[in-house]
């Protein structure tokens, strides 16, 4: 019981954590109401700041995607509770996340500033892009996704939960409406900078190769079901006419 109780509070710090780097991200890419953002911090000779941004963006997408694999999370519960697991997840990746807003180094040069309604039009589709993604992690279920239902599920004694493969509104439009967000979330800026851009450009190449490593996970555990899915909705951008009917929801194996 004392350990239940142990990995429930790890789980609560985790998301709580992981809560207040989340709502940092916007701030920090927008360049508003906190000190240090993609924009401003510690001045670095040119290439020294590209090296160092380089570094901090591949440490938290080798994390993201060696954690998230079944292969890795099969070896490690054979080391931590596997409650615990998606909050460790969640926590380092939050660390790094940090590890990122605080040692980034901004890099100058506008590539592009605009103004009056195309700036407007922007900042819309920037808060669009942070809302899709949130609302998704909804979709699927946002206290699994972020280790807290495991951690409340073990305190219970209640036996661990298959993952079910999910097509609620926003995944009949894409497959991947997260990734989707943060997309739009990372490119729509009024002003977008060369340090920007780096952030913006190896983003989209993880998020483009993690997802397809998402989808090799999803297609092993859901079988015809999400192949039948990958048939009908597309992978990023919606289609703008009609949309395939999609199979009801299933779980593992389906
Ligand atoms: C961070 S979420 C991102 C989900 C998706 N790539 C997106 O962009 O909306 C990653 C987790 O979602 C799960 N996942 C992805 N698509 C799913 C679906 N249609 N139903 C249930 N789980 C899904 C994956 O197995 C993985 O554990």
């Amino acid at each position: 019981m004392t350990g239940r109780a142990a990995a429930l509070i790890y789980g609560l710090a985790s998301y709580l954590i992981f809560s207040l780097s989340f709502a940092y991200t916007p701030a920090f890419l927008g360049n508003f109401l906190v000190p240090k953002t993609i924009d401003v911090g510690p001045e670095s000779g040119r290439a020294q700041a590209v090296l160092i941004d380089v570094i901090l963006l591949c440490l938290f997408a080798i994390q993201h995607s060696v954690m998230a694999r079944p292969a890795f999370k099969r070896w490690w519960t054979r080391i931590i509770p596997t409650s615990c697991e998606r909050s460790t997840y969640v926590l380092i990746s939050s660390l790094l996340l940090i590890l990122i807003f605080w040692q980034w180094r901004p890099i100058a040069p506008t590539i592009w500033r605009v103004e009056g309604w195309p700036a407007a039009t922007l900042t819309a589709i920037f808060w669009m892009g942070w809302l899709t993604a949130l609302a998704s992690t909804f979709q699927i279920d946002h206290f699994e996704l972020f280790g807290l239902r495991q951690v409340v599920d073990a305190l219970r004694g209640a036996a661990d939960r298959a993952q079910a493969f999910k097509t609620p509104l926003l995944y009949r439009l894409v497959r991947h409406p997260l990734m989707l967000g943060l997309l739009l979330a990372f490119w729509a800026t009024p002003h977008m900078t060369a340090g920007h851009l780096l952030f913006a450009v190896m983003n989209t190449a993880y998020i483009l190769a993690g997802v397809r490593l998402e989808e090799r996970d999803l297609v092993a555990e859901f079988g015809a079901s999400y192949e039948h899915y990958r048939r009908r909705v597309p992978m990023l951008i919606p289609r703008l006419f009609g949309s395939g009917a999609i199979a009801p929801e299933t779980r593992r194996g389906g």
